[in-house]
């Protein structure tokens, strides 16, 4: 069985409507692309997770996907003409039957952290067997071990845990943070997080991996100080939940806070700076690490 995808060059003006258009008229799937991906010239659009961006490149593709045997060219036609645009450039290939599953586990491999963690795939032999290894799939939430941040937090906690410390993982997304923990040694692990499904995914992780951490959303948190804090979310809310997220650091507890632009790391310095004694931070692609120590 093979599918026939076509690539439309439009403009943010147009995009959503011949998108729409071209689903209407028997398209199987559409999305729109940045026209520069990959390139210099790449306009990077970024939203909040779970919150999708409304706004579409400057110079987009619409991308369409048909069953084999469409005439494309007379819905490009015919989906241009209800958007009242000129006939643009599009490019047709052919879309080959392959194993989707493997296509895209293919893409996933095993991430080093350390010299004794690792995140593997569950379809994958982990590398190094005599290392700590965390079996952790892509799935819904976010947390795999490949985005900086997860990676910066997780070598936080690498370097920082001892042993029995009690740690809460505030915006736990895949509940990777406070799994590595308890692999790490922690003693009572909780994970908090908005979104209903990462409680679902952090707790199947969990038990995939056959650590006990709870995970609960905020209103479910228990009124508590921990030994260790860590968020791994982005610089507005910490900004807006540094009282919530200082007040759960015992004195002389430690905090690890990412999810931060390297160019907004002194923010985020600044005002936790009321709290804690501050490390140097750490950077990693972009994106840091802001770690301390509570000093009351
Ligand atoms: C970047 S992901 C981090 C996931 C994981 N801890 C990691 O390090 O890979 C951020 C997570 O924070 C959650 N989140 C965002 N705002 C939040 C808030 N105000 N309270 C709790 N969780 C929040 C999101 O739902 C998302 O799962």
């Amino acid at each position: 069985m093979s599918w026939l995808s076509v690539t439309i060059a439009t403009d943010a003006q147009h995009a959503d409507a011949l998108s729409d258009a071209l689903f209407d008229l028997g398209a199987l799937s559409t999305s729109i692309e940045d026209a520069h991906a990959g390139t210099d010239s790449e306009q990077p659009i970024f939203g909040e997770p779970g919150e999708p961006s409304d706004t579409v490149w400057e110079a987009s593709h619409v991308i369409a996907l048909f069953d084999e045997g469409t005439d494309v060219a007379s819905l490009v036609a015919q989906a241009v003409a209800q958007c009242g645009i000129a006939p643009p450039a599009f490019q047709t290939v052919t879309v080959e039957e392959q194993d989707w599953v493997r296509a895209t586990q293919a893409q996933f491999d095993p991430i080093r952290i350390s010299d004794r963690l690792w995140i593997t795939p569950t379809w994958h032999q982990p590398p190094n067997p005599d290392a700590i290894n965390l079996q952790l799939d892509p799935g819904l939430a976010f947390g795999t071990g490949s985005h900086p941040t997860t990676r910066l937090c997780l070598q936080w906690l690498d370097r920082h845990l001892a042993h029995g410390e009690t740690v809460l993982d505030y915006g736990c997304g895949s509940g990777i943070l406070a799994i590595a923990a308890k692999k790490l040694g922690a003693g009572d692990c909780l994970g908090v997080d908005i979104d209903p499904q990462a409680i679902v995914a952090s707790n199947q992780n969990a038990e995939q991996n056959q650590v006990v951490a709870q995970f609960c959303l905020p209103d479910a948190m228990p009124k508590q100080t921990y030994d260790i804090v860590v968020a791994n979310i982005l610089t507005n809310p910490l900004r807006m939940l540094a009282p919530l997220l200082a007040g759960s650091c015992r004195a002389g507890g430690r905090i690890a806070l990412s999810g931060i632009l390297e160019n907004q790391a002194q923010e985020i310095i600044d005002i936790y700076s009321a709290w804690f004694d501050l490390d140097e931070p750490v950077f990693d692609d972009g994106w840091t690490c802001v770690s301390g120590t509570k000093t009351h």
